[in-house]
């Protein structure tokens, strides 16, 4: 798992921790861990560290302490280094006096000159190889303000790489939520912890890849809990279920599904090539649309009858393509009502009972995008939801006692108690396609059926529909990530072979 800790866990951690070090140690690690990531990038853009120049932005805090520090060790190496001050008088001073005392310059931000001529900033950002961004980091609130926009403003015009220090400036360290304008770099190196906005968009996409540089925080933070975690492909692949010696199709878990009506017999197709796909033993399939279901999943158990009619299954899957008219409403109580998990998406989420919801003793899983959300969260606008993943899920989860997996740009997921958010790598834009969360909710009912926990089974189906989702990429349909899922559960399951760079779980990079 990638752990991602709040700033104020951070905060403590440091603090334990500098109490027992010289003062300025913990900047000089972080500050040589930044430097060795900006060394490894003008390696990659210009060949070499000596001769490149490097424009550091730097803002009153330890942030830009930190991208002073950086610069001075790459000045030492050769790199013609100029610092950018936003507060040349709070600039930090032992940053400012070895980036001098290395060969680097520091001049005022336009916006921060009271005297003399200001800096031909594009000029100097037109020559420049690489930039790093220490306008602000866990100390900042909202978006940049006006003076750092004026100059992001000419950074981003001059098409120049850039670093961000620890995160991009203006983007919320805890929650990912950007307000107002915020650096986009093309890599973030972060200290001693990753912060939750580095997992979850939007702040992730103005990250780049992350690199996280060792400042010895481990063993304080090691007795607290993260707000966010990423699983990785070994924590996945621990979780795949898979026939034993013992395994009949009965053992292996029957899924389900109770999906599609006679307008949409195509949500019910696309949750049964999910479920076939997610390690249960068989899918039975009960609705309207099981002669399409049969036709094109000939190994599908189907009936025409009430969800509760149609036999013993370990998990049910319940709301693609229902429809909303009292045949739905029905079949989502008679689904809601059976005492094994249920997994509620699409059509179902209109129709579910909050005070039903919550009086169940199975589980409950609820699989919203962003306007389902939004509408169970009694009509909150979508952008709110899209904004503040985070803590939509939470809310949804706490009010609904259930475990929430909420998909978008980043799917997280959320339990009823209180923990850790899970927080899926995998994904791809292409995922945006009709169907493609059908297939998902078949996906995850599967898995829950073959004996997952609810939010096991919400981590593995989101993580493996996201490989599928690349692995189908470009121009998927919903059925090529049903078909991707085969290898993708393959490639999982075999690991740990290093999967491609910019395909995998290192496509968002991180090292
Ligand atoms: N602690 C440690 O041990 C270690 C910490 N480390 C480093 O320290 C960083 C935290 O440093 P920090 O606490 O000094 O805060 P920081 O992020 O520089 O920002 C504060 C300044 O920004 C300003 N500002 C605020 N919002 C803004 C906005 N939207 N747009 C523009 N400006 C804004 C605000 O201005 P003010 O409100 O005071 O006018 C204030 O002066 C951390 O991210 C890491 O890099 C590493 O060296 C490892 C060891
Ligand atoms: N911008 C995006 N980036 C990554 N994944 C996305 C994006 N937009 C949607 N997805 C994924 O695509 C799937 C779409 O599901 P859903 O919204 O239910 O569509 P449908 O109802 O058509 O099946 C979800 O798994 C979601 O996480
Ligand atoms: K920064």
């Amino acid at each position: 798992m990638r752990d991602a800790y709040s700033v104020e866990t951070v905060r403590a951690a440091e603090r334990e921790l500098m109490a027992r070090l010289p003062p300025g140690t913990l900047m000089k690690r972080a500050a040589a861990g930044l430097a060795a990531a900006c060394a490894g990038t003008l390696g990659r853009v210009r060949g070499r560290v000596y001769g490149s120049r490097v424009v550091l932005l730097v803002g009153s805090g330890d942030n830009g302490g930190d991208a002073l520090f950086a610069g001075a060790y790459l000045a030492r190496r050769g790199a013609g280094v100029t610092a950018v001050l936003l507060s040349p008088e709070r600039a930090h001073g032992a940053g400012l006096a070895a980036l001098r005392s290395a060969g680097g310059r520091a001049v005022a931000a336009p916006g921060a000159v009271v005297e003399g001529a200001p800096v031909d900033l594009p000029a100097l950002l037109g020559r420049a190889d690489l930039v790093l961004d220490g306008i602000v980091g866990i100390g900042g609130r909202g978006g940049l303000r006006p003076d750092a926009v004026e100059v992001w403003d000419v950074v981003r015009d001059a098409g120049v790489p850039v670093v961000a220090v620890d995160l991009p400036s203006g983007v919320d360290a805890d929650t990912g939520e950007v307000r107002g304008v915020a650096v986009r770099a093309t890599a973030t190196v972060t200290f001693g912890a990753h912060k939750p906005g580095l997992l979850l968009a939007p702040a992730r996409e103005h990250a780049g890849a992350v690199h996280l540089v060792d400042i010895g925080l481990g063993p304080y933070l090691a007795g607290t809990a993260p707000v966010a975690r990423a699983p990785r492909h070994a924590d996945v692949a621990r979780l795949l279920p898979g026939p034993s010696a013992e395994s009949d199709k009965y053992r292996r878990g029957v899924t389900g599904v109770a999906a599609g009506s006679a307008r949409y017999p195509g949500a019910a197709v696309l949750a049964v090539a999910g479920a076939l796909r997610g390690g249960a033993g068989a899918v039975r399939y009960a609705g309207p649309a099981a002669d399409a279901v049969v036709a094109r999943f000939p190994e599908t158990l189907v009936s025409a009858g009430p969800p509760s009619a149609a036999g013993r299954v370990q998990a049910w899957v319940v709301g693609p393509g229902l429809g909303d008219d009292r045949a739905a409403r029905e079949t989502v109580r008679d689904v809601l009502a059976a005492r094994v998990p249920v997994l509620v998406d699409a059509d179902g989420l209109r129709l579910v009972d909050v005070e039903r919801v919550r009086s169940r003793t199975a589980p409950t899983l609820l699989t919203p995008h962003a306007g389902e959300a939004a509408a169970l969260l009694d009509g909150v606008p979508r952008e709110e939801v899209e904004s503040a993943r985070l803590s939509s899920a939470r809310e949804l989860a706490r009010r609904y006692r259930a475990t929430v997996l909420l998909k978008g740009s980043t799917t997280v997921i959320a339990g009823p108690e209180e923990g850790p958010v899970l927080v899926n790598p995998t994904g791809t834009g292409w995922l945006a396609t009709a169907g493609s969360g059908d297939v998902l909710s078949g996906l995850v009912g599967s898995l829950l059926a073959a004996g997952l926990s609810a939010r096991d089974a919400a981590a593995v189906g989101a993580y493996l529909h996201g490989l599928a989702g690349r692995r189908a990429a470009p121009l998927a349909v919903a059925t090529d990530v049903a078909d991707a899922l085969r290898p993708v559960w393959r490639d999982v399951a075999e690991g740990p072979r290093r999967p491609p760079r910019g395909r995998e779980e290192g496509a968002r990079g991180e090292t």
